[in-house]
C-alpha cells in the first residue's frame, strides 16, 4: 500500500503524522511511504531522517495525498478537500460533529474516514485521543496561569498564592483525561482545584486518586453556576465521544466571573462547552474577551509542543496504521473492534451515530454500510 503523509497546514500545527520509527515499521511490512517535503521539521525530523529509513520525499501536497491511505494529525482544511478520492483511507483526528462542510466532502467523495478520536476500547477508553488529552490538559493550566498575569490582560492572580494570601481557584468541568491532567498541574502549582463531572463513579476515582486534595462536584447547573462564579481559571474538558460538546456554562454564568479571570475551553474541538467560547481561536491569536473574561479556545493546543506531542501521538497511532496497511480497511475493521469504532464515514454513509445526529444526517450502522459494497 502507498501511505501518504502531507505536511500539516492548520495554524501553528507543528506535529506530523509519522516519525522515522513509523516509516521503518511500514517499510519493513512492504509499504511505500510518501512524505511531503519538510513535513517533519516542526517536530524535529528532517527529510534525511525519513529517507534514511526508506521513505520517499515528495515536493507537493498533491503527491502526498496521492496515496491509498493518508495519515494526518488534524482534520483536512477546505483547501485539501480537492485531494480526496473514492475509497481512500483517511486516518486522522476529524472531530466531525461541528464540521458540516468537511463531513459533506467526505460523504460526497466516498472517503473511508477513520477518526483517531472515536477509536474506542471495550472499556470505553479512547486510546488515540488519550495522549493529546494528557498534553492539552497539562497545557491548559500553564496557559491559564500565563493569561492570569496582568501583562497578558489577566486579573493578576498567582495560582499558588503565597503564605498568608488566598490561593487561586481552578475549576475543571469534565474529569476525564484532560480534566485529570489539568488537576495534576493545578495542584502542583498549589491552586485550589474543583473538578465537576456527571459520572459519580469517576468522581469517586478522582477523590481516591487525589486523596481528597481536590473538591469533586456532581455536574448540574446549580453546582456549575456556583463554581464558575468563584473561578480564577475555568477549564472546559467534557466529552461525549463523537458528539457535539454539551454547552454547560451559559453566558449568564460567565457574566458572574470577576474581570480578568480566564477560560480555557479545551473541548472546543467538539464545538465547545462554554457558551461564550463562540469561536475557535489560533495559536497566533489565541485569546478574546467576553464580559471582561479572557477566553482561550485553540483546537490544536498540542501543536505548540510538537516534539512531545508527535512522539506521544505516533506511539499509539502506528499499530493501527500498520494493521490498516497490512490488511486493508475491510479486514482490519472486521478483525479489530476498537478500530471499527473509528469509522465515521464510509462509501458515502455516516457510520458514527453521534456524528450523524449532530449533523442531522442519516445514520447507517457500519455493518450495513459494509454489506452494501459486498
Ligand atoms: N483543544 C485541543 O487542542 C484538544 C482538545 N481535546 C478535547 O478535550 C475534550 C476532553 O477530552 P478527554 O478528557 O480525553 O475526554 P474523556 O472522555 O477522557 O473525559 C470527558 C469527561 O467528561 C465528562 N462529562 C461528559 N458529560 C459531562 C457533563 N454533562 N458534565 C460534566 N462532565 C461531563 C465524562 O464523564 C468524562 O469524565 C475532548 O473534546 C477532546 O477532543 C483533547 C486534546 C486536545
Ligand atoms: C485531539 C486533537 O484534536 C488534537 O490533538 O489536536
Amino acid at each position: 500500500m502507498i501511505v501518504g503523509i502531507p505536511k500539516e497546514i492548520k495554524n501553528n500545527e507543528n506535529r506530523v503524522a509519522i516519525t522515522p520509527a513509523g516509516v521503518a515499521a511500514l517499510v519493513q511490512n512492504g509499504h511505500t511511504v510518501r512524505i511531503e517535503n519538510s513535513a517533519g521539521l516542526g517536530s524535529g525530523f528532517t527529510n534525511e531522517d525519513y529517507t534514511a529509513v526508506g521513505a520517499e520525499i515528495v515536493a507537493t501536497a498533491a503527491e502526498a495525498w496521492n496515496a491509498d491511505m493518508v495519515m494526518k494529525v488534524k482534520e483536512p482544511l477546505p483547501s485539501e478537500y480537492g485531494f480526496f478520492r473514492e475509497g481512500q483511507i483517511l486516518f486522522t483526528y476529524l472531530h466531525l460533529a461541528p464540521e458540516a462542510e468537511l463531513t459533506r466532502a467526505l460523504v460526497e467523495k466516498k472517503v473511508v474516514a477513520i477518526a483517531y478520536e472515536t477509536i474506542q476500547l471495550d472499556n470505553g477508553a479512547l486510546p488515540l485521543l488519550m495522549p493529546m488529552s494528557e498534553v492539552a490538559g497539562r497545557m491548559s493550566v500553564q496557559i491559564g496561569a500565563q493569561f492570569l498575569e496582568k501583562p497578558y490582560g489577566g486579573k493578576g492572580v498567582l495560582l499558588g498564592g503565597v503564605p498568608g494570601v488566598q490561593k487561586g481557584e481552578v475549576v475543571v468541568i469534565g474529569g476525564g483525561i484532560v480534566g485529570t491532567n489539568a488537576a495534576k498541574m493545578a495542584l502542583g502549582l498549589g491552586a485550589n482545584v474543583t473538578i465537576i463531572d456527571v459520572n459519580a463513579d469517576r468522581l469517586r476515582q478522582l477523590d481516591d486518586l487525589f486523596q481528597g486534595r481536590v473538591q469533586t462536584l456532581m455536574s448540574n447547573s446549580f453546582n456549575i453556576a456556583n463554581a464558575v462564579k468563584k473561578a480564577d481559571l475555568l477549564i472546559g474538558a467534557v466529552l461525549i465521544p463523537g458528539a457535539r460538546a454539551p454547552r454547560l456554562v451559559t453566558e449568564d454564568m460567565v457574566k458572574t466571573m470577576a474581570p480578568g479571570s480566564v477560560i480555557v475551553d479545551v473541548a472546543i474541538d467538539q464545538g465547545g462547552s462554554i457558551e461564550t467560547c463562540d469561536r475557535v481561536s489560533t495559536h497566533d491569536n489565541p485569546t478574546y474577551e467576553r464580559h471582561g473574561v479572557i477566553h482561550y479556545s485553540v483546537a490544536n493546543m498540542p501543536g505548540a509542543v510538537a516534539r512531545t506531542s508527535t512522539l506521544a501521538l505516533t506511539n499509539v497511532t502506528l499499530p493501527y496504521a500498520v494493521l490498516l496497511a497490512n490488511k486493508g480497511y475491510r479486514q482490519a475493521i472486521a478483525e479489530n473492534r476498537p478500530l471499527s469504532k473509528g469509522v465515521n464515514v464510509i462509501d458515502g454513509k455516516v457510520t458514527y451515530k453521534a456524528v450523524a445526529d449532530a449533523q442531522n444526517l442519516p445514520y447507517t450502522p457500519l455493518d450495513e454500510a459494509l454489506m452494501v459494497k459486498n
